[in-house]
Formats: structure tokens, C-alpha cells, sequence
């Protein structure tokens, strides 16, 4: 597929567990997504962007070869096309899609750590990061690649253990499988061409990154205000996550009290108020955050 003169492109995943969350972003970073008649082409109607929504297995080589200036994959996916060198650059990691690759038996797998795995057979949709993890732990086992239904195999004999990706373990419990060892961590990235665009859609480019990044910042980010007693100042702002300097102001007519504004980078749990409510804080207001620069 030959580039447009004059337009960025982003590869998204089409559709699937990404799909969603992608889609969010982008219209969060400011692009107004139209779903026209082609599905395989979103169009931006604010700026000269297309949206190209694939396979996510085709995302890294896209963006790799600049068919795609960036991209939204999965790190697992992103890993598994890797062969040698890198083939895209990792922009930033986006919070969501967070999930591990594991290795997985039924319970009556003896387990003493990977040695435990040389000599049998592991079924899995990622043989490259499972090939990598094998030979890093001096273990030699048998690979078989399967496109999905990867839970399956040992049950079918197909093999003695799996590597799989978990989330909450509820497939692996479903299938009669427990987890044994972590292969891999992932979440959803954003990525980049090594190839240059146009002059002309540089500062596009930045620009689209920088407000990328001020979505992801602000995603758990919570402004919050409170009223706190003067003594116990100290102990409240340690409470407050992810606070650097919060803003300390008069109460009119309090001399025992002030308000605290803080903006926090974490998110701010029901806990945390327990806690700051303990320690004296009243009138605790947690607010959303839309965006952050
Ligand atoms: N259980 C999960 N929880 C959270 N994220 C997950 C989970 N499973 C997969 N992911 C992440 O979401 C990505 C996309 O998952 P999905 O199941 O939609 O992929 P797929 O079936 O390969 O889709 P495609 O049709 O695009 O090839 C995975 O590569 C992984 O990064
Ligand atoms: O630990 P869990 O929360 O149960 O999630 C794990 C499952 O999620 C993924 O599949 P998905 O549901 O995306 O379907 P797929 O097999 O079609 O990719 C993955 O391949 C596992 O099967
Ligand atoms: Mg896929």
C-alpha cells in the first residue's frame, strides 16, 4: 500500500480486545474519527490523518516499513515480529491492554522451576518470545504454534504445557490449567516509524505524540481538594499519591485549617480518603482530569 502525499497514517488494530481503547485515544488526543464506507480506512475530518484499521499482527511491519507513521500494538504483538533488531521505535506505553504471557499446565505437570519443561512439548501463538525464554533458561523443549484456541492443547495431547497471554486467569482456570512462570509482561504501546515523513507533517507528527502523552498522563490523574488541619499538613500531602507539590491555601475566618490542592498521577482509591478523612481531612473532592500537558 502506497502513502497518501500529504496525509500521517496510523495502523489500529481493527477490531478486538485494542480496537476500542485505540479509537478512545485518538479521539481524546483532539482527532475527530469519521467511520466512513471504507472500513479499512478511517479518515480525520480536523486534520490530514487516516486512521488504517488491521490485523494486529500486520501493525509492527507497517509502521516498520512506513506504510504507517505510528501505530498502536500490543508490546507481546510487537516482540513476536521482532527479528534481531527492533523494528519500531516504542513511543510510550499506553495503560491498558495489560496482560503476561505465561507458561500454563495442568496441575499435574511436575513444576521445579523451568527445567522442569526440557524434554516435552509447549503449544503457544508466540514461538519467538517462547523460543527467546526457552533458550534463556537453558531449557529444550518442543514448540507447536497454534493461531488461537491455545488452552486447548493439553487436553487434546497436543502438547504438555502451553504459553499463553492471562489477564484475570479465568481461561486457564477454565481449561484446567494453572500458571507457572511469567515469559513476558505486555500492555498496549504506541509506536513510531523509523522511516521520516514529509516536512510539511512533522510538526503534525510531534504535536499528535505530545497530546498522546497528555492523555495517557491524565488517564488516572484525579485533581484533588480538600480542607486539612493546619498540624496535620505534613501526614495529609504524604497521603496524597502521586502529589508533588500540592497548592496550600488560606481558609477565610480558619486559622486552624487550610485548603490543599493537589493534582495526583496515581489514582486515588476509596483507601486513600479512609486514610486522609483519619488524619482530619474534610470536604475531599476527587475530580477528573481531561487533559494535561
Ligand atoms: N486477556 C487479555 N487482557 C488484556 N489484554 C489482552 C488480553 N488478551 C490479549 N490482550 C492484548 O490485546 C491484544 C489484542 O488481542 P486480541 O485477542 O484482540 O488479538 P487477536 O485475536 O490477535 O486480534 P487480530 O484479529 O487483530 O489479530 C493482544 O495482542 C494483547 O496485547
Ligand atoms: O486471563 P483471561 O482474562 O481469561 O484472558 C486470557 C485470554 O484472553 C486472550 O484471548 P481473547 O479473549 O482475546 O480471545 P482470542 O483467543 O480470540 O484472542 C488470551 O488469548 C486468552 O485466551
Ligand atoms: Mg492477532
Amino acid at each position: 500500500m502506497s502513502k497518501v502525499q500529504g496525509r500521517l497514517r496510523i495502523a489500529v488494530q481493527k477490531s478486538g480486545r485494542l480496537a476500542e481503547r485505540s479509537l478512545d485515544l485518538i479521539r481524546n488526543a483532539g482527532l475527530r474519527v469519521i467511520k466512513g464506507n471504507n472500513d479499512l480506512l478511517y479518515k480525520v475530518e480536523n486534520a490530514p490523518v487516516d486512521l488504517l484499521r488491521v490485523r494486529d499482527d500486520d501493525i509492527p511491519t507497517f509502521v516498520a516499513d512506513g506504510v504507517c507513521d505510528l501505530g498502536i500494538v500490543g508490546e507481546n504483538v510487537l516482540e513476536e515480529a521482532r527479528n534481531g533488531g527492533p523494528l519500531a521505535e516504542v513511543v510510550m506505553p499506553l495503560g491498558f491492554g495489560r496482560c503476561t504471557l505465561k507458561i500454563a499446565a495442568p496441575e499435574s505437570l511436575p513444576w521445579d522451576g523451568p527445567a522442569s519443561l526440557n524434554g516435552l512439548r509447549l503449544a503457544t501463538s508466540y514461538p519467538r518470545i517462547l523460543g527467546r525464554w526457552l533458550a534463556e533458561n537453558g531449557v529444550e523443549a518442543g514448540v507447536i504454534t497454534m493461531r488461537g484456541a491455545v488452552e486447548v492443547a493439553p487436553r487434546l495431547k497436543l502438547a504438555s504445557a502451553i504459553c499463553d497471554l492471562v489477564s484475570t486467569g479465568a481461561t486457564l482456570e477454565a481449561n484446567g490449567l494453572v500458571p507457572l512462570d511469567t515469559v513476558f509482561e505486555s500492555q498496549a504501546v504506541l509506536i513510531r516509524s523509523p522511516q521520516p515523513v514529509e516536512e510539511a507533517l512533522e510538526s503534525l507528527l510531534e504535536n499528535l505524540i505530545t497530546r498522546i502523552g497528555g492523555v495517557v498522563a491524565s488517564q488516572d490523574a484525579k485533581y484533588v481538594m480538600l480542607n486539612a488541619p493546619r498540624a496535620a499538613l505534613d501526614r495529609i500531602t504524604a497521603l496524597l499519591p502521586g502529589s508533588e507539590s500540592p497548592t496550600v491555601m488560606p481558609l477565610s475566618g480558619r486559622d486552624d485549617a487550610v485548603a490543599v490542592h493537589a493534582v495526583c498521577q496515581e489514582a486515588v482509591f476509596w483507601e486513600t480518603l479512609e486514610r486522609l478523612k483519619a488524619e482530619g481531612a474534610s470536604s475531599i473532592l476527587v475530580l477528573p482530569i481531561e487533559k494535561m500537558m
